[in-house]
């Protein structure tokens, strides 16, 4: 047994973790961190599982209370980055789904990870679909250089571009040489209207009621074009990633950004 602590229990995402804990058999949640419901029961917090686990204000106190393996955090960018140093402090292993990471904050927790000889799972999607969309679009563009990206998310999502969609321009930038895409005389008359640029390929972010998560990655040729395309229609998509990263963090002692090291 794997002893978890959730950070961002009243969430979106943290509701569907405490959901997958309750059903699968290899975790035990031994705390949550919140903003409000300092040592409250999470059985008596409306609309969460019946767990017999008490419920943090202070990060600190979780840590050092609690018997904990891993923290799966699951909030903002600003107290994700947090958590997330405060949980390696106390060798506690951190999986990340929050996304908007910087890459400096990328690179310092690299550092702490490698100091303390400890691991960490950091992944922008836990979809096993959106994983494979991502490395076939890396495998695309060897053939064609010129991509856009479009993701689409609900209209609570705080970071933009998405996490996936930068990880994507990441992975495809690996496989092609730069480039400037489009007309080299283009001039956008409305202001963001060729969307944000990384190395010359371009990503359009839309937020709408109704979405969860989506991306497509469109890939131009001559005379021909390919779209590779995902869609979580729910958060039950991204648990078994969580799951299994809980599992592999107990066995690393690096950072793996990306559930794709992972997966066999
Ligand atoms: N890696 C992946 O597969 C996925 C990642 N995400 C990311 O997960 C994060 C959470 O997403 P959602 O659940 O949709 O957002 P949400 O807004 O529904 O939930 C965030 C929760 O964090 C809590 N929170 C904020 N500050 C906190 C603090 N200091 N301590 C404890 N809790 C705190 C809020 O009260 C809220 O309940 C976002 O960064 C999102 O981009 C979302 C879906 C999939
Ligand atoms: O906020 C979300 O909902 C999601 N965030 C992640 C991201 O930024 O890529 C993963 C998924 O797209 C859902």
């Amino acid at each position: 047994m794997i002893n978890v602590i959730v950070a961002g229990p009243r969430g979106k995402m943290g509701k569907a973790a405490l959901e997958m804990i309750m059903k699968e058999g290899n975790l035990t949640l031994v705390g949550c961190i919140d903003r409000k419901n300092d040592r409250t029961m999470v059985k008596d917090i409306e609309g969460l599982p019946a767990f017999d686990a008490l419920i943090y204000e202070n990060i600190e106190e979780c840590l050092t209370e609690t018997n904990a393996d891993v923290l799966i955090d699951l909030t903002t960018p600003e107290h994700g980055y947090n958590h997330t140093k405060a949980s390696l402090n106390h060798g506690v292993r951190p999986v990340v789904g929050t996304t908007g990471f910087t890459e400096d904050q990328l690179q310092e927790i690299t550092g702490i990870c490698e100091d303390k000889g400890i691991g960490a799972v950091i992944a922008p999607n836990f979809a096993t679909g959106a994983v494979l969309m991502m490395q076939f679009a890396k495998w695309a563009a060897k053939h064609f250089p010129d991509v856009e990206i479009i993701e689409k998310h609900h209209d609570q999502k705080l970071d933009a571009p998405s996490g996936t969609a930068v990880k994507t321009a990441q992975l495809i930038k690996e496989e092609r040489t730069s480039k400037v895409q489009g007309h080299p005389d283009e001039k956008e008359t409305l202001e963001g209207a060729r969307g944000a640029d990384v190395d010359g390929m371009k990503i359009h972010s839309m937020r709408l009621p109704g979405l969860v998560a989506h991306q497509e990655v469109v890939f131009g040729g001559e005379g021909q074009t390919l779209t590779i395309k995902h869609d979580s229609m729910n958060r039950a998509s991204f648990m078994s990633g969580v799951n299994l990263s809980c599992e592999k963090v107990m066995e690393i002692d690096t950072l793996v950004y990306g559930l794709e090291h992972l997966l066999e």
